[in-house]
């Protein structure tokens, strides 16, 4: 059996993952959606069954004089009937109950699942366009798949049933009617697979182009860029750009869609003329007197349901194939594993920190970058320290706060607290013991409260802390002048929000990093929107603000960084220079020379 063909029938029954996922989102209803379709598929055997024995009943009392007993069986097998049919129309009523509570329990389940592997895989995943294709194609097909290899299962034990009933039938007249039934199907089936595979690599070739459509229908409906989309006079522009984005997905797909329609047509054309030659056998047969009237009914039926009954077969085995291609794409999601590993026995993470941490000659290099965004770069914070990081945009600044927390490994060099490895640290718990408020931090569409609490989710909601935290970082002010105070929504998302200018902002996020009780806080830029009174406010008295922390501080504005007890300058990933304020002023480097022309600008 050659590669291909033992990968498509292994496909083919690749379905168990898919199962176990609908059966862990919900046992229950997946359980009474089985015992459901299993009762309806069966009764209409039985209904026909109920048929045929009263239609015998009835013959035989035509030609019978005790009609009594017939009578009291033909009333019995009504009855029957009557409850059979009942139960078919209670089953398929409560059945759509079923399977809609059923569908939304494995969609929520599936959105769960995906939602843990996307917190799960590292931040270099989302820097990859590869990553976000996978994703797109992974929520395509998780919410809806799983459920339909489910019914094909069933659809798949229900026709083979049917198949076999009828097919005994059929071979009692000619062995040749039941070859000429399957081989009438087999087209379909080739075709249906083939256009399966087209459709799916073509899908798969075209999702970084579909992502392309959906940015920018984000970029036109998005409030972020509402107004920049204005002013520049946008808008018709990404209009148009989606418009011939959609037009080439659709041409696309169209001629697939036309060319599987015409080899359906052709197939279904061969299967009917198949079928035509048997049914004209059959006719023959009772043409010649070979078969009677009734033969030639009862045949014609069998052939007919043999018919349906394999090509729903075939079809249900074709659509398992089917889902089973298209489920590749969540099974590689899900099997996306993290680069950052954990350690197989962590060490405990220092508490309180003693010497310090150490970066001994670190360099990074971005996994889709050609050039090392910091090189051998060493540095100590001490136990309580606060040193500052300067220099312009561009030359590592953010970076090194990212190995610092763990987000990236190094490319080289080490990274060590009191002397241990951070790569031997339980990365959740080292976290826990670093603040940080990045430059794009989270502007969080929640409560003004909730957005300071997300700092410290240990404590409880309302804890005295957050106002505490709010006062610190000056947003207190900004809070309390809110219609409903710290409950407030902040953003314009949702009802009753309220907007806050970014300054404001940044307070807000400011309290979140002084709300946690970490060992470090990395500010990054944390006043640069903030007026020169408020930025004064905060630096001011930053030691008494930290009680103790160790702090990294990043800004471009040199005099907030003064007071640091060390200042690195870094230059293309390097570090150029350091040492105390007064140090670098002496040395009459680049710090001296920047602080110099800063200063300048506001006598
Ligand atoms: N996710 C990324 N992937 C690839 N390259 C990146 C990524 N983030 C940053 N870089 C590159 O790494 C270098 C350092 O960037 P970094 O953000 O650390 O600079 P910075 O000193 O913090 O700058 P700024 O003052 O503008 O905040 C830059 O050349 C940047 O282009």
């Amino acid at each position: 059996m050659n590669q291909s063909l033992k990968q498509k029938l292994k496909g083919v029954f690749r379905f168990l993952p898919a199962l176990r996922l609908v059966w862990q989102a919900s046992p229950v209803w997946t359980t009474t959606h089985v015992v459901l379709i299993i009762i309806q598929g069966i009764i209409p055997i039985i209904l026909l069954y109920l048929t045929k024995l009263i239609i015998d009943t009835v013959t035989v009392s035509v030609t019978t004089t005790n009609k009594e007993s017939l009578f009291q069986k033909l009333v019995f097998f009504i009855i029957l009937t009557g409850v059979a049919t009942l139960i078919n129309v209670f089953c398929s009523a409560i059945g759509e109950l079923v399977k809609t509570a059923q569908s939304r329990k494995v969609t929520d389940y599936m959105s769960s699942i995906l939602h843990a592997k996307s917190i799960e895989v590292d931040l270099e995943y989302y820097e990859n366009p590869q990553y976000f294709d996978t994703l797109q194609r992974a929520q395509q097909e998780a919410i809806y798949r799983p459920n339909i290899i489910l019914g094909n299962l069933v659809w798949v034990a229900q026709n083979f049933i049917s198949l076999v009933t009828m097919v005994g039938l059929l071979l009692s007249l000619h062995w040749g009617i039941g070859g000429i039934l399957f081989v009438a199907a087999i087209p379909s089936v080739l075709v249906r697979i083939k256009f399966t595979e087209i459709l799916f690599h073509w899908q798969r070739k075209q999702t970084a182009m579909e992502r392309q459509g959906q940015y920018l229908s984000w970029l036109l409906t998005g409030d972020n860029f509402a107004k920049e989309i204005r002013l520049f006079n946008l808008g018709n522009i990404f209009s148009q750009q989606y418009d011939t984005l959609r037009k080439k997905l659709y041409q696309e797909n169209l001629n697939i869609s036309t060319k599987r329609s015409f080899a359906n047509v052709a197939a279904q054309s061969l299967a009917a003329l198949l079928m035509l030659a048997a049914y004209s056998y059959i006719i023959y047969q009772a043409f010649l007197g070979i078969i009677r009237i009734g033969d030639l009914v009862i045949y014609r039926e069998a052939l007919q349901r043999g018919q349906s009954a394999l090509t729903g077969l075939l079809g249900s085995l074709s659509s398992l194939y089917e889902d089973n291609l298209f489920l590749s794409n969540l099974y590689e999601f899900l099997d996306l594993k993290p680069n950052i590993v954990q350690p197989a026995n962590p060490k405990p993470v220092p508490k309180p920190i003693q010497k310090g941490i150490v970066f001994e000659r670190v360099s990074f290099q971005y996994a889709n970058s050609q050039r090392q965004a910091i090189k051998d770069i060493n540095l100590t914070l001490g136990a309580g320290e606060v040193i500052a990081l300067v220099g312009e945009n561009g030359s590592g600044k953010t970076t090194l706060i990212k190995l610092l927390c763990r987000l990236y490994e190094p490319t080289s060099g080490n990274i060590t607290v009191d002397g241990i490895n951070l790569n031997q640290l339980d990365t959740t718990a080292w976290r826990r013991e670093v603040s940080v408020i990045f430059q794009d931090y989270v502007k969080y569409h929640f409560t003004a409260a909730e957005n300071i609490r997300l700092g410290n989710v240990e404590i409880p909601a309302n804890d005295q802390s957050v106002v505490s935290a709010a006062m610190l970082s000056g947003a207190h002010d900004v809070i309390t002048r809110l219609p409903q105070s710290y409950h407030t929504v902040l953003g314009k998302l949702f009802n009753q929000g309220e907007e806050l200018s970014i300054g404001q902002w940044q307070k807000v996020a400011l309290a979140r990093a002084f709300l946690r009780k970490s060992q470090i806080i990395v500010l990054d830029e944390p006043t640069s929107a903030m007026d020169p009174k408020a930025e004064y406010e905060v630096f001011e008295n930053f030691r008494q603000l930290i009680k103790g922390q160790a702090a990294i501080l990043i800004s471009h504005r040199l005099s907030t960084v003064k007071m640091a007890d060390r200042i690195y300058v870094m230059d293309q990933g390097s570090i150029v220079e350091s040492g105390t304020h007064e140090e670098l002023i002496q040395l009459q480097g680049s710090y001296a020379y920047l602080f110099e022309t800063q200063a300048q600008n506001y006598r």
